[in-house]
C-alpha cells in the first residue's frame, strides 16, 4: 500500500519559521538569509516526510500565508518587493484576517473590492515553486473565490472559468509532473448552482498535461460522486471527520480507476490510531488505494519527541510527525508488526475520572443556564452601579508581552527565579498598566494578563485534567503561535485561578476592573480533546470551574466579568445543517458559567476574526450584557449584520485593528462609529480596540489608546 502525506507544519521543531521572519522584519535577517532559511526549513520537512511516506506536495512553504501567495500568483495583489509583500500581512495595507474554515489557522482575505477580477500570471518576488515539479501545491481555484471577498455573485462565474484557465497555462507552462489541488471548500454546502459550476469548469482539468490529484478535508463532501467523475486522477477525501458520510458515497461510487486518497489519521486531534484496526477499514475500500492524512497536518506540533508531556500521556497520543509514522506502520503491516504492538500499548491507559465532576454535571438542571432577572431589568442596576459615561471605554485584556515578561517568565519556569519574585514582578506590571489607563482616562480597566502566556493554555495549566505540552508549538497566523493543550481527563479547578491579580489591580483604583476569563468553547477549540465521552460533558465540566471563579470575583468585589468566547463561531461544524446541535451546548456551556451572578455584576464577552453576521441569533442567546468584536480590518462591514436583527445588548465594535503596528488616527476610527451608529443606539455603545493588545507594544498602545479617548470624549460632547 502507498503513503501520501501533505501539510506538514512549517513551523519547525525549534519555531524556526517564527525567528526567521520575525528577525527579517526587525531587521536582524538579511533577504538573503531569509530566503536561504527558508529553503532550509523547507528542505527539513521534506526530509522527515521522505523517511516515512512515498509522496507529498513540493513547494508548499510560504513567507505568512498560502491565500496571499495565490492572490499573488494569480495577479490580485501587484508585489515588487519583500516590503510590498509584508505590507498587505501586517502593514496600513494588511489584509482582512479570517479563521481558515473551523480552524485557529487565521487566513489573509483577497479582497476584489466589487470589481470586475482581472487575473494574470506573475513572477512572485519568493518564488515557492521554483524547485516545485512532484504534486506541486496549489490552492484549488474554488477554495480561492470561495474564501476571497468583495467578489459580486454576478462576477463569480466568470472569474472562476477565467482563474481555472489559467491554473492549467500555469501547470503547463511550468510543466510540472503532477499537481496537488488543495480544495476543501468541497466540503461546504454549496448550493446547485455551485455544484453544477465546479462540474461544467473543472472538466478544463483534462487540458493539463500533468496529473491532477484534488484534495478535500475538514468533512465530508455532499456530492462525492460528482468528484469522482472529474477528469482529474485522484481525490483526497476525510474518513476521520466525515460522521461516516464519505464512506456511505464511496460505497456507491464507480471510481473509474481514479485513485482515492484516503485521509484516514486524524489531522486536526492528537489521539493515536490502532494501526491494525485502520488498515483491515482500508482493505474494505477496495483497489488504489493511497494512504494519507485526513486533514493538513500543520494543526499538530511537529512532534511528541520535544514536548514536555509525562509518558503516559504521550504513548496515546501522535503529533505530525508521529501520523506519518502511522501512515507507514498501516501501510507496512506485515513487516512491522511487533513495532506495530508498540506503539498501541499506551492506548487502554484510562483517562483521569472525577466522581465529584461527573456527578455535579449530571445533577444539572434548565434552571442552571438560565440567568436572572432579564437583561431589560439588571442593566438599569448596573447603571446605577457602574455610572459609566456614554460611549464607555474599554480594552479587550492582555496589555504587551514584552520581551522583559517572557524572560523573566521563563526565568521562573527553569527555576532560576522564586514565585515570589515572580509575583512581585507580575504585581509591578499590573501597578504600570493601571496607572497608564487611569492617566489615559479608560472607564474599565483590565489588569493586563502578564501573568498569562496564551488565554488558553494559562487556563490549561490551572485546570486538573488538562496537560499543557511545553513546546508543541502549532501557528495560528504568520508567525504566531500557540500550544493547545491536551484535555485528556475530567476537568475541574484546584484553586481560584485569576483572583489574586485581578483583585490586586481592583485594589489600585476607584474604577471597575474586569475579571477576565476564557470561555468554554474558546478552551476546547484551541485545545485537543478527549473523545470518550460527549463533548457537550467537557464543556460542562470547564463551565463549572468558571462558575465557581466568578463567584470568586463577586466576594472580592469584582463588578465586571469579561467570559471571551473569540472561538464560538470557528467551532461551528462546516455543515449549517449541524449548527443547532452545536450552538445548543455551546450557548448553555457559556450560559452555565454565568447564570447564578448578582443582577449587578455585568457580564461581558468578546469574539474576533470570524464571519459573525450570520449567527447574531445565537450570540444574543449568549444572554451576556456587553460584548466586544472585532471589526476594524473588515472596515465595519459586519455593522449590515446589525440591520437585520434586534440586538438588545450592548456593544463595542473594534476601531483599532490591533494585528497591525500601524496606530490609526481618531478620524479613522470614527469612521467607523459613524457607520454603526447609524443602526445602533449611542446609550448601547462602546469604544475599544479589535482584540487583546499583547502582540503591540507600548509605543503604539499609548497613542492609540489616547486616539481612542479622545473620539469617546468627542462622541459624548457632540
Ligand atoms: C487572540 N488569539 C488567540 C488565538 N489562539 C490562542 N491560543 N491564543 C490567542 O490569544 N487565536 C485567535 C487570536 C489570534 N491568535 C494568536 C495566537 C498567538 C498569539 C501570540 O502572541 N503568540 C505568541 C506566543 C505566546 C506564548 O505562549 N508565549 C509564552 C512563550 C514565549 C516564548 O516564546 N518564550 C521564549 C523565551 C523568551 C523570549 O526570548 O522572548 C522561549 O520559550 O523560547 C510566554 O509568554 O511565556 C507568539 O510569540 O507567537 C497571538 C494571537
Ligand atoms: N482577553 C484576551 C482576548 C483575546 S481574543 C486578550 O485580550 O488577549
Ligand atoms: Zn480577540
Amino acid at each position: 500500500m502507498k503513503t501520501y502525506a501533505y501539510g506538514f507544519p512549517r513551523i519547525g521543531k525549534q519555531r524556526e519559521f517564527k525567528k526567521l521572519v520575525e528577525g527579517y522584519w526587525s531587521k536582524r535577517v538579511s533577504e538573503e538569509e531569509l530566503f536561504s532559511g527558508i529553503g532550509e526549513i523547507e528542505r527539513k520537512r521534506e526530509k522527515t516526510y521522505r523517511k516515512y511516506v512515498d509522496a507529498f506536495p513540493e513547494g508548499e512553504m510560504t513567507l505568512y500565508d498560502p491565500m496571499l501567495d495565490t492572490a499573488i500568483t494569480f495577479g490580485v495583489y501587484k508585489v515588487g518587493s519583500l516590503n510590498d509583500y509584508f505590507e498587505l500581512c501586517r502593514g496600513k495595507r494588511a489584509l482582512e484576517m479570517t479563521k481558515w474554515f473551523n480552524t485557529n489557522y487565521h487566513y489573509l482575505v483577497p479582497d476584489f473590492e466589487e470589481r470586475v477580477p482581472n487575473f494574470s500570471i506573475e513572477k512572485p518576488i519568493w518564488d515557492r515553486h521554483e524547485k516545485a515539479k512532484k504534486n506541486v501545491y496549489l490552492i484549488g481555484p474554488f477554495t480561492f473565490l470561495k474564501l476571497s471577498k468583495g467578489l459580486k455573485r454576478e462576477f463569480f462565474e466568470g472569474a472562476l472559468k477565467e482563474l481555472t484557465g489559467l491554473y492549467i497555462e500555469y501547470m503547463n507552462s511550468k510543466n510540472f509532473l503532477s499537481v496537488h489541488l488543495d480544495d476543501p471548500a468541497l466540503v461546504l454546502e454549496l448550493s446547485k448552482e455551485d455544484w453544477k459550476l465546479i462540474e461544467e469548469v473543472y472538466q478544463v482539468f483534462s487540458y493539463a498535461k500533468c496529473s491532477v490529484n484534488l484534495f478535500t478535508y475538514y468533512d465530508s463532501v455532499d456530492r462525492l460522486e460528482l468528484l469522482f467523475n472529474l477528469p482529474v486522477d485522484g481525490i483526497g477525501i476525510d474518513l476521520v471527520h466525515d460522521r461516516g458520510e464519505n464512506l456511505k458515497q464511496l460505497e456507491k461510487i464507480d471510481r473509474e480507476g481514479k485513485i482515492l486518497y484516503a485521509g484516514i489519521v486524524d489531522g486536526r486531534n492528537v489521539w493515536r490510531v490502532n494501526p491494525f484496526k485502520i488498515r483491515s477499514f482500508v482493505e474494505k475500500l477496495g483497489e488504489n488505494i493511497v494512504l494519507t492524512n485526513a486533514a493538513p497536518l500543520f494543526h499538530l506540533p511537529v512532534s511528541i519527541e520535544s514536548s514536555s508531556l509525562p509518558d503516559e500521556l504521550k504513548a496515546k497520543i501522535s503529533f505530525a510527525e508521529e501520523r506519518l509514522k502511522e501512515l507507514n506502520l498501516t501501510a507496512n503491516i506485515e513487516e512491522r508488526e511487533s513495532e506495530v504492538k508498540e506503539w498501541i500499548k499506551g492506548l487502554t491507559l484510562p483517562f483521569g475520572r472525577n466522581e465529584e465532576v461527573r456527578k455535579r454535571v449530571s445533577l444539572l438542571k434548565e434552571d442552571d443556564f438560565e440567568r436572572k432577572p432579564s437583561y431589560e431589568e439588571r442593566v438599569k442596576v448596573q447603571k446605577e452601579v457602574l455610572k459609566l459615561p456614554l460611549f464607555p471605554t474599554t480594552t479587550i485584556g492582555s496589555f504587551p508581552q514584552t520581551e522583559e515578561i517572557r524572560r523573566i517568565r521563563l526565568l521562573y519556569r527553569k527555576g532560576l527565579l522564586s514565585k515570589e519574585d515572580y509575583e512581585t514582578f507580575i504585581r509591578g506590571e499590573i501597578s504600570k498598566a493601571i496607572q497608564i489607563q487611569e492617566d489615559l482616562g479608560l472607564d474599565v480597566l483590565v489588569h493586563g494578563e502578564f501573568e498569562r502566556t496564551d488565554m488558553v493554555e494559562f487556563f490549561a495549566e490551572k485546570l486538573e485534567g488538562i496537560a499543557t505540552t511545553g513546546n508543541g508549538w502549532v501557528i495560528s497566523y504568520g508567525t504566531r503561535c500557540y500550544r493547545p493543550p491536551i484535555i485528556y481527563g475530567d476537568v475541574s479547578r484546584r484553586a481560584p485561578m485569576t483572583i489574586k491579580e485581578v483583585s490586586f489591580a481592583q485594589s489600585l483604583t476607584e474604577k471597575p476592573v474586569k475579571g477576565m476569563l476564557t470561555g468554554p468553547v474558546t478552551i476546547i477549540s484551541w485545545s485537543y480533546v478527549r473523545e470518550d465521552i460527549p463533548i457537550r460533558e467537557v464543556a460542562y465540566q470547564i463551565a463549572l470551574a468558571l462558575k465557581d471563579e466568578i463567584e470568586d470575583y463577586e466576594k472580592t468585589g469584582i463588578k465586571v466579568v469579561q467570559i471571551d468566547e473569540p472561538a464560538i463561531r470557528e467551532r461551528a461544524p462546516i455543515k449549517k445543517r449541524l449548527w443547532n446541535e452545536y450552538f445548543e451546548w455551546a450557548i448553555k456551556s457559556f450560559r452555565l458559567c454565568h447564570s447564578s451572578v448578582k443582577p449587578e455584576t455585568q457580564i461581558h464577552t468578546h469574539m474576533c476574526y470570524s464571519e459573525f453576521s450570520e449567527i447574531m441569533d445565537y450570540i444574543l442567546d449568549m444572554d451576556f450584557d456587553v460584548i466586544s468584536i472585532e471589526a476594524s480590518r473588515s472596515k465595519g462591514d459586519i455593522i449590515k449584520a446589525f440591520e437585520e436583527v434586534n440586538f438588545n445588548r450592548q456593544i463595542g465594535l473594534g476601531v483599532w485593528d490591533i494585528h497591525s503596528p500601524y496606530i490609526p488616527s481618531v478620524d479613522e476610527m470614527r469612521e467607523i462609529v459613524d457607520r454603526a451608529l447609524r443602526v445602533i443606539p449611542k446609550e448601547n455603545f462602546w469604544i475599544n480596540p479589535d482584540c487583546g493588545l499583547k502582540t503591540r507594544r507600548w509605543e503604539e498602545v499609548i497613542p492609540a489608546l489616547r486616539n481612542l479617548v479622545t473620539l469617546a470624549r468627542n462622541l459624548r460632547s457632540n
